[in-house]
């Protein structure tokens, strides 16, 4: 099996990234015009920001799209003066047999104000040589000077069907027999990310195995959701002896993490009120409680700890 999936099937034209219709459709615009504003993809993990990124410059920017393109992880431990001075570096330069040349900075977010600043100062100097595309998770973290300078795009997580229509075709191509029950339990897991999708499925398929349920999580470092469903019911009948011991079975044996437990507590208590399996007085009273769970471990509190105080408070 040669090389990671995720880059195997990184979609290379914009006509062919999975969900997200309203953002390719606004960006084939620019494509069509030949000129495009400074942008900003703002959304989760794994849902095609770089990937569109990389699609639009190749599209816009047509055969030369290697000579005027610069890529830059905007987190880049050496530091902002280095990327000043690549992005001064490149934008110095004419662009070549394109209009314009794109400068692609990944994780904006992770820079600090004084760096944002800086960087905001590099993209007034250059506006008629040269576009900024600019990536981050959280768009609250951005400086509003380089937000109001950027037209933005936010990236919502990918629908599952989607993400099984997307795994279908990938195990079609690698010629993996599958079961949609496999498919979907990867999607239970991807929370909308389509790069942990493909990795799931590439981690069950080296395994040598179908694509199943059960090899499914056998790869999976977490928690069954038949697991958690026992271990919420467990403590919402007031077993917390129960739950305690199925929780400490799930994080020992499983190795579920203390983040990812929380976190599938919250998606089955969330699919319990959708379905009509829990008032919402309870509903909200337990949103809080696991709120503070989440907080706390991700501070660094002890995770059995927490969670068993989150469990607790089910009774
Ligand atoms: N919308 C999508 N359509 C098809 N494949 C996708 C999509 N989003 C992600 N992928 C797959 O996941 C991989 C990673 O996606 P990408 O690098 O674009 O994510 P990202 O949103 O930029 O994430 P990050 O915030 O972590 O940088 C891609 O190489 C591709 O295989």
């Amino acid at each position: 099996m040669s090389g990671p999936w995720v880059e195997k099937y990184r979609p290379q034209e914009l006509k062919d990234i999975v969900g997200q219709k309203q953002i390719i459709n606004r960006l084939e615009k620019y494509v069509g015009e030949e000129s495009m504003p400074n942008l900003m993809f703002t959304g989760p993990a794994g849902v095609g920001k770089t990937t569109t990124a990389l699609a639009l410059v190749k599209a816009i920017l047509g055969d030369y799209w290697r000579q005027n393109f610069l890529e830059l992880n905007a987190s880049d431990a050496r530091g902002i003066e280095t990327v000043r001075n690549n992005i001064k570096q490149f934008c110095r330069l004419k662009p070549v047999g394109a209009p314009f040349r794109i400068i692609f900075l990944d994780e904006v977010d992770n820079m600090t104000k004084d760096a944002q600043h800086a960087l905001r100062r590099e993209m007034e100097m250059y506006t008629k040589t040269a576009s900024f595309i600019l990536s981050c998770n959280y768009s609250s973290k951005i400086i509003d000077p380089i937000q109001s300078r950027c037209a933005i795009f936010r990236f919502a997580p990918i629908k599952g069907e989607d993400i099984v229509e997307r795994l279908k075709y990938i195990c079609e191509e690698e010629g993996f027999a599958y079961e949609e029950s496999g498919l979907e339990t990867i999607v239970y897991y991807a929370e909308g990310d389509m790069r942990k999708a493909i990795n799931i499925l590439q981690a069950t398929a080296s395994e040598g195995e179908d694509i199943n349920e059960s090899s499914v999580y056998d790869v999976v470092s977490k928690a069954k959701p038949q697991d958690i469903s026992k271990i919420v019911t467990s403590a919402l009948t007031g077993d917390f002896m129960g739950a305690r011991d199925l929780l400490r079975d799930s994080m020992v044996l499983q190795g579920t993490s203390g983040e990812d437990m929380v976190a599938q507590i919250y998606q089955d208590v969330s699919r319990r009120v959708v379905d009509g399996k829990m008032e919402a007085d309870i509903y909200i009273d337990l949103i809080e409680a696991i709120a503070d769970c989440d907080f706390r471990i991700r501070e660094g509190a002890n995770p059995r700890i927490q969670l068993e105080a989150l469990l607790t408070k089910f009774l």
